[in-house]
């Protein structure tokens, strides 16, 4: 081990991110990124061609793991070709499909139960329904289904088709409980039965790439910042990327009937209990072009508002929503007036949306049992100040951030790591450096005790009129 360098990579919806580290305590020697192509669909060999852009970096490895976006469906045929271009997570299309796969199959507390969560368009198996009513020839032609990270696993060497708990926790057709497949749910969803991907142990080594690599079983990207941040016990991730998320390990499963709480696996061998919203850094991006600023000057405007934003809110569900379940819903802007529609006041109610938003994600988490006894802010929206600095008033708790850093990336490589040393736990690579963001900080910003009132008039907006709530009858 000493002496040897581990990449962990992080295919997620937006980019491709590679970071090489030193695998005896994880230190951070080179890192690169590429693009992907947008929208909720996206052909496999976009992701291999954003790694092969990384490759320089990545090559330096002695092991290497990925994770990568959770959902995606991935079908192939005989030949090991996609079918069609992936769907992922972030793709409603299948909510009519998932709600008669519910209805259908026993039920949500049926499903919570089965599989630990209540399927919703994001998940897997609900795509594959929708291929099968919608493409039924190409369901016909699918022998596989595999996710991102194993897509990209197999294409980096694995010599048969390898996944991990925590990804196959996210299909719909395996138990995190039992650790089994549930292949009854898959050939009802799909029509006929698919091979799913051997689950492989944690820290296992699967492979080896074509440079001579070992390969760990990689993860999804929300695991694999878990492993990354080292978490324990009382830790609550709130982690803002493409999607919103706020997730805890635990040594028990977790199923919530309400659908609210997805009971996903770790990547060490535990459980994720975690909420995932649609909307979360886009909802900063899409207000920065609304109102004609950068992301650094959005954070500017924001903090120059007045909490509350003069009684602007914002209903940030601009790509539909998945916590609460409103795939089809807009986002709202309430509360305008001549005298307050201004470009601060705009900025700062997308922040505030934002933090409403994961704040209900975080007491979603509460109400199945997680007693967070720390908030950490991670993502890339968590390099906007206006975010670090409202965070704490919104949450009604102190907020850890650790440095910016690509900790599902990191995730990755320690799992790389413990896949090289081959011993039974990952390694012991220190905690990176955190600030804490207590409300008495945000007090100078005037914001310590607007929290309560901004959350009473986002909840009254969230669970206002019908017509604007956008979910399926
Ligand atoms: N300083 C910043 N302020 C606000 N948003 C930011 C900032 N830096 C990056 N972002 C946003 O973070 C998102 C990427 O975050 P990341 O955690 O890498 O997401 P993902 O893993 O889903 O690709 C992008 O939408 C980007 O616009
Ligand atoms: O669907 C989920 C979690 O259930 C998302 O968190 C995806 O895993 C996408 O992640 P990012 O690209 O936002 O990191």
């Amino acid at each position: 081990m000493a002496g040897s360098l581990v990449a962990g990579v992080d295919s997620s919806t937006q980019s491709t991110k590679v970071v090489l580290c030193r695998a005896e305590d994880g230190a951070v020697v080179a890192q690169a990124s590429a693009p992907h192509p947008g929208g909720t669909e996206c052909h496999p060999g976009h992701w291999w061609n954003a790694l092969r852009e990384v490759r320089e970096v990545l090559e330096r490895a002695d092991a290497v793991a990925v994770a990568a976006q959770q959902h995606g469906m991935v079908a192939l045929d005989g030949a090991g070709e996609a079918v069609r271009p992936a769907l992922l997570w972030n793709d409603t299309r299948s909510a009519p499909q998932a709600r008669a796969l519910v209805a259908e199959l026993g039920g949500a507390e049926s499903w919570a139960g089965r599989t630990g969560s209540v399927p919703v368009a994001s998940f897997t198996v609900t795509k594959l329904r929708w291929m099968a009513e919608n493409e039924p020839g190409n369901a016909r032609r699918t022998e596989r289904v595999m996710l991102p990270h194993d897509w990209l696993t197999l294409r980096l060497g694995a010599p048969e088709p390898v996944t991990d708990r925590g990804d196959a926790s996210g299909t719909g057709y395996w138990s995190p409980a039992s650790g089994a497949y549930l292949p009854d749910l898959l050939r009802a969803a799909l029509g006929h039965d698919a091979e799913p991907p051997r689950v492989a142990g944690p820290g296992e080594r699967v492979g080896e790439t074509a440079w001579g690599a070992a390969l760990g079983p990689g993860t999804g990207d929300n695991m694999g910042a878990a492993l990354g941040l080292g978490l324990r016990p009382g830790d609550v991730v709130v982690s803002i990327g493409t999607s919103g998320t706020a997730f805890a390990v635990s040594g028990e499963p977790a199923a919530d009937p309400s659908g609210l709480v997805a009971g996903f696996a770790d990547a060490t061998g535990r459980f994720l209990p975690l909420v995932c919203t649609l909307n979360a850094a886009r909802i900063l991006s899409a207000a920065a072009a609304m109102t004609g600023a950068t992301l650094a000057e959005l954070s500017a405007l924001a903090l120059a508002a007045e909490p509350g934003a003069g009684g602007v809110t914002l209903l940030p569900y601009l790509d539909g929503e998945r916590t609460p379940d409103r795939p089809g819903a807009t986002g709202v802007l309430a509360g305008l007036t001549t005298a307050n529609a201004t470009r601060e006041n705009v900025a700062r109610a997308a922040v505030e949306a934002l933090l409403c938003s994961l704040a209900d994600a975080v007491d979603h988490l509460a109400a199945q049992g997680v007693r967070p006894r720390r908030t950490l802010l991670i993502g890339g929206g968590a390099r906007s100040a206006a975010v670090r600095t409202l965070a704490p008033a919104i949450f009604g708790t102190p907020v850890t951030v650790p440095e910016p850093a690509e900790y599902v990336a990191l995730g990755a490589a320690r799992q790389a790591a413990w896949a090289l040393a081959g011993t039974p736990g990952p390694p012991a690579w220190p905690a990176p450096p955190a600030t804490e963001h207590a409300t008495e900080h945000a007090a100078e910003h005037a914001s310590d005790r607007a929290g309560p009132d901004v959350r009473a008039r986002y909840a009254a907006l969230r669970d206002s009129a019908p017509q604007i709530r956008g979910g399926f009858p």
